[in-house]
C-alpha cells in the first residue's frame, strides 16, 4: 500500500474512498478512464490483462495503475465479479469544466458484487442468489435474494451442515454475515467458492414489507441481508417482495450431494445442463419459467394437494393441444417481466425496456382468452386472477415510439401527440430544418453556386459551405468566413445565425422535455411492479406447467397415483433422461415393487447391467412426481417421500480433503441418523471403497440397520453376492438382479430387473468388453478360477464375525496351472514359462482382492500390469 508521502489532493481523495472499500477493486473515473491504483492496479492488471503503468514515472516509487476506457467498463466489471471479486464504481459527480479548478466532486455510485450483479444475460435462466446467514441459541437463520426478480425468503435450521446445504443448493455466490461468526466454519464457505461478506452495521432507516416473518430471527436475518443491499445497491429496493418464511422440512429434502449425484441440474462429467433433468424437463418458452422449474426442481413439493393441482392443470394442457400451441406461441413473445420489474425499480430501464414490457403486456389478453376458452374450472380459475395491467400497456403505448434509442437523454423516444408542449418544439424543430431546405434552395439560386451545402457542426453551429472553385461567387457583404478546408470555405449569414437558435433551442428543449417525460412514465410504471410481478409469476407457473405436458406427451409419461403407507408399484418405469438419449426405444422398463413388508431392494447383477440406472431412475421418477409432472413408466402408484439420500458414485470431497471411503461412510451415516421411514435411500456399491471383508460387513451391517430401525425404501445395488443370502435372514429385503447372459463366450445385457440373486457377476467379460490384452484377461481367468477352487468363503455372517487376524491367515491364492478351467477365451495360446515381469505381474495379480476393486480402478491395474508385460 502506499507509502506515507505527500500525496497529490486527487490521490488523497482516491485513498479516502479506498479506505471505504477495502474488501472491493475501486475503479475511479479520471477523465475518459477508469483508473485502478496501488495493489487493486497490480492485481486487476493480471486479472484483467490491461499494462501496468506507473502514476509518477520520474519519482523511484511510482504508484502501479492500470485504467479502462469509461465505456468499456461493463466488461471489465463482469471478468472482476466473475472471478469472485467486488468492484466499487467512483464517478465524477460534475462535469470537471465546473470544477474551476478545485478537486472534481467524485462519489462510489455503485458496488457490484457476485451475489448481486444482474442482466447478464448469459444468466437469464438462473437465479443469482446473494445470502444472508446468522447465528442464534437454537441454530441459523438463512435469508435470500435475487435483485433482478424481488423475490425475498428466509429460514431457520439446526446445524452447519444443513447451513452449508441449504446455501449450495441455493447455489449462492456470496454470503453476508454480521457480527461474530466461526471463522473455521467461514472458512469452510470460502473453500466452496462462496465470497463472504461482512457488514459491521445495520442500516436503520428503510421501509420493507416483514409482516410475513414471526420468528424473531428470521427478522434479523432479513435486515442483514437487506441492510448490504442498501450499502451496495445505492437505489430504490422497492421492487423486492415482501420477505416470506419457509420450512426446508415442507419440501421434498435432498441435500446437496444427492442433487449433483442424480444429476438434477449439471451433468457429472461436464458441468454443464445437457444430460440432466432440468435439460430434459425444460420446455418451457420464457426466462422466468425456466428459472421457476428449476426452484421446482430444487423443491419438491409433499402436499399431495398442491400436486394433485399441478397435475390437473399439466392434464388440462396434456388434452387441448391446439390450445396449448396457441399458448406457447404467445408466451414465446413475452419478456422478462420479472426482470423487468427489477429493472424499473432500479431506475436503469430504457425506452426499449419499456416497449418490451409493453410487448409482453400485449400478448396477456390472447393469453387469457385461449386459456378461458377450453373451459376447464380449475384452469379458468386461475387464468380469472390474471391482472392485463392494460393501464401500463396503454400508457406505454401511448407515449414511447416503436423503435426508441437506448438512450434515454437524446430524444427521439416519446411519440408525436403525447405531450402538447413537445410537438411544438418538434415541429419548431422541424419547421427550422424545412426552412433550412428553402434557404439552401435560395442561395444556390441568388449565387448561382448549384453545390453550395448548408451543414452543421458543434463548434459553429449551421454554416454554408462552398467549393473551392466556386469562391468567387460567394457575396462577401452577406457571407462572413469561418473556416478554411482544403477543398472548401463556410460561412455564416446573420439569418443563418438567428434561425439556428430557434431550432437548436426547441432541439435542446425538446431533449430535455422527453426526458422528464420518459421519467414521469417510468415512475407510473414503477408504481405498478407488485402487479406486474404478479403477472410474472402466474405466466411462469402456467409455462412450467405447459413445459411438462409437453415433455409428458414427447415421451409418454403418466400422472402418478399418491398412495399411503408403505407401498410403492410402478410398471414399465424408465430413467428418463437415459431413454432420451437412447435411440429408437432401445431402452428396457422396469417395475419396482415395495409392498408393506418390503424396506431394501438389494440389486445384484454384473457391471454395466444397469443397476445405478434402475436405482436413479427411481430417484428421478420421485422427484418428478413430487414436483407435479407425469413419470416415465405405464403406471405409478407412489407414496410421498420426506427426504431422499443417495450413496452413489466415488465423488471425493477434495475439498474437505476426506478420501472416497470417508465421504461413502459421510454420506451412508447421514441417511442412517435422518432417513425416516417415509424417506428414499439410494445406497450403490456401498463398501466398496475399503478392503472387501470390512466393506462386505459394514454393508451387512448397514442393511440391517435400516431394516431394523430406519425402515425407509431402500435401493441397494452390490457386488457381494453373499449380501443375497440377507434374503432368508431379514424380513424386509428382497433380492432382484439385472438379466444378462452369455452367448459364445461374450455377455449380452438384457437391462431386465428379476427377482431373485444374480449368479455370477461377469467382470472379467466387462474387461472384454473394454479391449483389454488377452494376456491379461486370460490370466483373470484362470486367476479367478483358481479363486473360485479355492474358495475360502465362509457364509457371510461367520466371516464378519471372525477376528482380524484370523481374516488375515487365510491362505493366499496362487495362480492356477490347471488349462481344463479356461471355459471363457478358447482361443488362447499354450502357457509359456513367466519371465520376471510376468512373475511379478502374476504376484501382483493374484495378491490383489478383486472383490474390492471397482471397474475403473479394474481397468486401471490391467494397464499397468499390460505397460509391464510390453
Ligand atoms: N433399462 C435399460 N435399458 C437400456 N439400457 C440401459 C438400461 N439400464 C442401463 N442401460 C445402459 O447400460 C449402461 C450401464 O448401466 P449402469 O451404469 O446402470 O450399470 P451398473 O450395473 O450400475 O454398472 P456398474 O456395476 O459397473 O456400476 C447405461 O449407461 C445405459 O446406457
Amino acid at each position: 500500500m502506499p507509502q506515507k508521502t505527500k500525496e497529490t489532493p486527487m490521490m488523497e481523495q482516491y485513498l479516502e474512498y479506498k479506505k471505504q472499500y477495502p474488501d472491493a477493486f475501486l475503479l475511479y473515473r479520471v477523465g475518459d478512464f477508469y483508473e485502478m491504483f496501488y495493489d487493486d492496479a497490480v492485481k486487476g492488471s493480471q486479472i484483467l490483462e490491461l499494462t501496468l503503468t506507473s502514476r509518477n514515472k520520474k519519482a523511484d516509487e511510482g504508484i502501479p495503475m492500470c485504467g479502462v476506457p469509461h465505456h468499456a467498463i461493463e466488461g471489465y466489471i463482469d471478468t472482476l465479479v466473475d472471478k469472485g471479486y467486488k468492484v466499487a464504481v467512483c464517478d465524477q459527480l460534475e462535469n470537471p469544466a465546473d470544477a474551476q479548478g478545485k478537486m472534481v466532486k467524485r462519489g462510489v455510485t455503485r458496488v457490484v458484487t457476485p451475489g448481486t450483479i444482474m442482466d447478464k444475460s448469459s444468466q437469464a435462466k438462473d437465479n443469482n442468489y446473494i445470502t444472508a446467514i446468522t447465528s442464534n441459541r437454537n441454530g441459523f437463520g438463512l435469508a435470500y435474494a435475487d435483485l433482478s426478480t424481488g423475490e425475498v425468503k428466509v429460514t431457520s435450521v439446526d446445524n452447519e451442515l444443513d447451513l452449508t446445504n441449504e446455501l449450495q443448493n441455493l447455489d449462492t455466490k456470496e454470503t453476508v454475515v454480521y457480527g461474530k461468526f466461526p471463522q473455521k466454519y467461514l472458512d469452510r464457505l470460502r473453500k466452496i467458492g462462496i465470497l463472504i461478506s461482512k457488514i459491521d452495521e445495520l442500516e436503520e432507516n428503510y421501509s420493507f414489507d416483514f409482516s410475513n416473518i414471526t420468528s424473531e430471527n428470521e427478522v434479523s436475518t432479513v435486515k442483514l441481508l437487506i441492510s448490504y443491499l442498501i450499502k451496495t445497491q445505492m437505489r430504490s429496493l422497492d421492487h423486492l417482495k415482501a420477505a416470506q418464511s419457509y420450512e426446508t422440512s415442507s419440501y421434498l429434502l435432498m441435500d446437496h450431494s444427492a442433487q449433483s449425484n442424480l444429476e438434477l441440474f449439471k451433468n457429472i462429467r461436464t458441468n454443464k445442463k445437457s444430460g440432466t433433468l432440468l435439460w430434459l424437463l425444460d420446455e418451457t418458452k420464457t426466462a422466468m419459467g425456466s428459472r421457476l422449474l428449476k426452484q421446482w426442481l430444487a423443491r419438491p413439493l409433499i402436499s399431495v394437494d398442491k400436486l394433485k393441482q399441478r397435475q390437473q392443470l399439466v392434464q388440462v394442457f396434456l388434452d387441448n393441444y391446439f390450445q396449448r400451441s396457441s399458448f406457447q406461441d404467445y408466451l414465446t413473445k413475452v419478456y422478462d417481466l420479472e426482470r423487468l420489474a427489477g429493472r424499473v425499480a432500479y431506475g436503469t430501464v430504457n425506452g426499449r425496456d419499456l416497449i418490451q414490457l409493453k410487448t409482453s403486456l400485449e400478448q396477456v389478453p390472447e393469453i387469457k382468452s385461449i386459456l378461458l376458452d377450453i373451459g376447464d374450472d380449475n384452469l379458468s380459475a386461475y387464468v380469472e386472477q390474471i391482472d392485463e395491467v392494460a393501464d401500463i400497456r396503454d400508457l406505454i403505448d401511448k407515449a414511447i415510439v416503436e423503435e426508441p434509442p437506448i438512450s434515454v437523454t437524446d430524444g427521439g423516444l416519446i411519440k408525436e401527440g403525447y405531450n402538447d408542449q413537445l410537438d411544438q418544439y418538434l415541429d419548431a424543430s422541424k419547421n427550422g430544418k424545412q426552412w433550412l431546405a428553402t434557404l439552401k434552395a435560395k442561395e444556390q439560386e441568388s449565387t448561382g453556386i448549384n453545390n453550395l451545402k448548408i451543414g452543421y457542426n458543434k463548434v459553429f453551429g449551421y454554416y454554408i459551405e462552398v467549393s473551392r472553385g466556386n469562391i468567387d461567387k460567394v457575396p462577401e457583404d452577406r457571407y462572413t468566413r469561418k473556416q478554411t478546408l482544403v477543398n472548401a470555405e463556410r460561412y455564416i449569414t446573420p439569418e443563418l445565425k438567428e434561425k439556428e437558435n430557434l431550432i437548436l433551442e426547441a432541439e435542446e428543449k425538446s431533449k430535455s422535455l422527453e426526458y422528464h417525460l420518459f421519467d414521469q412514465i417510468r415512475s407510473k410504471v414503477k408504481k405498478q411492479i407488485r402487479r406486474i410481478q404478479a403477472l410474472a409469476n402466474i405466466l411462469s407457473r402456467l409455462d412450467v406447467l405447459q413445459s411438462f405436458a409437453v415433455v409428458s406427451e414427447d415421451y409418454h409419461y403418466v400422472a402418478p397415483e399418491f398412495v399411503s403407507g408403505h407401498q410403492l408399484e410402478i410398471k414399465d418405469g424408465r430413467h428418463p433422461v437415459v431413454e432420451k438419449v437412447l435411440s429408437n426405444n432401445s431402452y428396457i422398463p422396469n417395475d419396482v415393487f415395495f409392498d408393506q413388508e418390503t424396506n431394501i431392494l438389494l440389486i445384484t447383477g454384473p457391471n454395466m447391467s444397469g443397476k445405478s440406472t434402475y436405482m436413479r431412475q427411481l430417484a428421478l421418477i420421485v422427484i418428478m412426481a413430487q414436483i407435479g409432472c407425469f413419470v416415465p413408466a405405464t403406471s405409478a402408484k407412489l407414496p410421498i417421500f420426506d427426504h431422499i439420500f443417495t450413496r452413489i458414485g466415488a465423488a471425493d470431497d477434495l475439498i474437505s480433503g476426506d478420501s472416497t471411503f470417508m465421504v461413502e461412510m459421510r454420506e451412508a451415516n447421514d441417511a442412517l441418523k435422518h432417513a425416516t421411514e417415509n424417506s428414499l435411500i439410494i445406497f450403490d456399491e456401498i463398501g466398496r471403497g475399503t478392503a472387501t471383508y470390512d466393506g462386505m460387513a459394514l454393508a451387512q451391517a448397514i442393511i440391517e440397520y435400516i431394516d431394523k430401525n430406519v425402515k425407509a425404501m431402500t435401493m441397494f445395488s452390490t457386488h457381494y453376492h453373499e449380501l443375497t443370502e440377507l434374503e432368508s435372514q431379514l424380513p424386509g429385503v428382497k433380492n432382484v438382479h439385472v438379466d444378462a447372459s452369455e452367448e459364445n463366450g461374450d455377455l449380452v445385457f438384457l437391462h431386465k430387473v428379476l427377482p431373485g440373486p444374480a449368479d455370477k457377476s461377469y467382470g472379467i467379460h466387462v474387461a472384454k468388453l473394454a479391449g483389454l490384452p488377452d494376456e491379461v484377461l486370460t490370466s483373470a481367468s484362470k486367476i479367478l478360477s483358481g479363486l473360485e477352487g479355492n474358495s475360502v468363503h465362509t457364509t457371510l455372517s461367520e466371516s464378519i464375525h471372525e477376528p482380524a487376524a484370523q481374516i488375515q491367515a487365510q491362505p493366499s491364492v496362487t495362480p492356477v496351472e490347471d488349462e481344463t478351467q479356461l471355459s471363457l477365451f478358447p482361443e488362447e495360446k499354450p502357457v509359456k514359462k513367466e519371465s520376471k515381469k510376468e512373475n511379478q505381474v502374476i504376484k501382483e495379480l493374484t495378491s490383489q482382492d478383486l472383490m474390492s476393486v471397482t471397474p475403473i480402478e479394474a481397468i486401471n491395474l490391467l494397464y499397468k500390469w499390460q505397460k509391464k508385460l510390453k
